[in-house]
Formats: structure tokens, sequence, C-alpha cells
């Protein structure tokens, strides 16, 4: 079974890295513009394997699809990161092409694979795809949910002081400051968190968690690409294992929360065939005001996308 990542940069090289050595697949194949990354850092994982004890093989290749040929699921990270003082959707110009022109080349050589986008900015970029790929919604997605909910819970670990593992947590809406996250269907070790912090405590948390990406990018220069990476292995390995996890994924809503053609992170059960269920909770009003805050964002960056496509 093989997995292509393209772009064999920070997020592409990490999420490779926690493919191969938790033998998640087979075969991982790295693709990358840039002569010899793909080839150099592939080779460097293969070495760590006797090392590290996994039989994963790690190939690289310069812009070479043929070798991604049969993928089952094709992660794309290729384009370029935001630098400090910039937002995601500052990115689109750059990245678009790069996501259209990846898309038709992988889906050309693996008709049957499942797409999951990770380069910004997020919720357009997964649009860009499917629209791109031409496959059912199910099987072109875009990850960011994982992430957000994965700072929200390590926040919420650092503030109780307990195991990140004994946080569950939802969060909607698209990938950028309006993101969603839900207190209300947020639990420690199965008790709500709104009984054990208070409201006082529970804010500064969800801020935080809304900017998490953008206090990474001050601090390093460029964003993040552990927890992004690894966020993207997960989304892999609910499908090829056909797990039906329940995470928080970049789709396409067709009437689903009451809004109809827009890509935004909801609660979905990942497996074998992608996104398996889109699952709806009953919002209360409040919530509801503030999903339709972010779907008004992303829809503009969707219409920027429509124009610059226009262009070409
Ligand atoms: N969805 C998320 O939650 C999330 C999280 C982190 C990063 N990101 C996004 O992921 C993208 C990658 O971030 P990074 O930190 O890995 O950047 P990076 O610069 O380290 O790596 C990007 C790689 O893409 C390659 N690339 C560019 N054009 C290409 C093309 N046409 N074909 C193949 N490869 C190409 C570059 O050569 C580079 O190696 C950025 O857009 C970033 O904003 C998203
Ligand atoms: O913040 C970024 O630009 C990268 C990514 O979307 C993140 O949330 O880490």
């Amino acid at each position: 079974m093989k997995i292509t990542v393209v772009g064999a940069g920070n997020v592409g090289a990490t999420c490779a890295d926690v493919l191969a050595y938790r033998e998640i697949a087979n075969e991982v194949v790295l693709v990358d513009i840039k002569e010899g990354l793909a080839e150099g850092k592939a080779l460097d994982m293969w070495q760590k394997a006797p090392i590290n004890l996994y039989d994963t093989r790690t190939v690289g290749v310069t812009n070479d699809y043929s070798r991604t040929a049969g993928s089952e699921v094709v992660v794309i990270t290729s384009g370029i990161p935001r630098k400090p003082g910039m937002s995601r959707d500052d990115l689109i110009s750059t990245n678009a092409g790069i996501v259209k022109s990846v898309t038709e080349q992988v889906i050309a050589h693996s008709p049957e694979a499942i797409v999951i986008v990770v380069s910004n900015p997020l919720d357009v970029m997964t649009y860009a795809a499917h629209t791109t790929a031409k496959l059912p919604r199910t099987k072109v997605m875009g990850m960011a949910g994982i992430l957000d909910t994965a700072r929200y819970r390590a926040f919420l670990a650092s503030e109780l002081n307990v195991s990140p593992k004994d946080i569950q947590a939802v969060l909607m809406g698209g990938h950028g400051d309006t993101m969603v996250p839900l207190p209300r269907y947020t639990t420690v070790g199965g008790i709500p968190v709104t009984e054990l912090l208070s409201k006082d405590k529970l804010d500064p948390i969800v801020e935080r968690t809304k900017k998490g990406g953008g206090e990474l990018v001050k601090l390093m220069g460029t964003s993040a690409w552990y927890a992004p990476g690894s966020a993207a292995a997960q989304m892999v390995e609910a499908i090829v294992k056909d797990q039906r996890r329940v995470f928080p994924v970049c789709t396409k809503l067709e009437g689903e929360y009451g809004i109809d053609d827009c890509y935004l992170g909801v609660p979905v059960i990942l497996g074998k065939n992608g996104i398996e269920k889109v699952i709806q909770l009953d919002l209360n009003a409040g919530e509801k005001e503030l999903l339709e805050v972010s779907r008004g964002k992303v829809k503009e960056v969707m219409d920027t996308f429509d124009s610059l496509m226009a262009q070409v």
C-alpha cells in the first residue's frame, strides 16, 4: 500500500516520517519541485529505519508523478507557508496554482486516491483540489480540525494539569481566526470542561486556540509542522485502517448545518471510503452565529479564488 506526500518541506517531511515510523503504509513517496530535496529526506528516513525498527520504504522524487501511481491516499502540503504579519489568506495567489497543478498530476496517476489537502488557506485549497480532482466530496478533504482541536486540548491539559489523552473536543468552521471551538462539547475524562473551568479561564484558552497558528509563526518566523504533519498522518491512518474515527475535517457542505456549497470543518467519520458520514450537531443560537461568521469569511476567499481562476 502506497501513500504519496506532495511537498517535502516541514509539514510534508514530518507527515512522511510519522507514516513511516508508525508503519501506516508499506511505501511512502515524497514529491517536491525542488531538485534533490525529497530524495534526500526520503533517504534520511530510510536510514533511520534500522534505528527505529520499521520497514516502510520511503522514496523521494523530484516532480516525477509516475512514481506515485496507484497511491491509496495523497497528502498535499506543497505551497508557501506564511511569515509573521501575514494571514493564511495572503497565500492564496501563490498556493492556488500550486495546489491545482499538483492535484491534476496526482489524480492523473492515482485516479482512485483519497486526497487530503494541508496547504493554506486550507478551506479554499480544499475547494481548489476538490473542483480540480472532480471526485466525490467524500474523497477530497482538508486537514485543520485535528490540529486546531489538538492545540485546544493541549492548552486545556496545561491549564488543568492532566493528560492531554483524556481531553476530547470538537471544533468547527474555517481554519482561521473565526474557527469555532465548542466548549459545550469538550470533556475531560468524560466530565464536561465547563464543570472544571470557569468561563474566565475557558475564554482565553478558546481565544489562544483561534490564534494558535499565528502564535507559532511569530515565534519561529514560519508556520508549525510537528503537530500539522502528525495530524495529517492520523487522517491517513484512519482511512487506510478503516478505523471510522470521529474527527473534525474540512469538507464541502451540501446542506448540512443549513450551509450549501462552502468548505468548512465539521465532525465526520473517517474510514476506508474517506468521509463516511458528516455528523450534524444540534448547535445553539450562539454557536450557529459563530459558524455563520466563519462561513462568510471562507466564502469571501472562495470568491477570490474564483476570480483568480477566471484570469488564467
Ligand atoms: N492545514 C494546516 O493546518 C496547516 C498547518 C501547517 C502548514 N500548513 C500549510 O502547509 C503548507 C506547507 O507548509 P511547510 O511549512 O511545509 O512549508 P515548506 O516551505 O517547508 O514546504 C513546502 C514545500 O512545497 C514545495 N513545493 C512548492 N511548490 C511545489 C510544487 N508545485 N510541487 C511540489 N512541491 C512544491 C516546496 O519546494 C517546499 O519544499 C503551507 O501552505 C502552510 O501554510 C497548513
Ligand atoms: O498558521 C499557519 O499559517 C499554519 C497552519 O495553518 C497552522 O495553523 O499552524
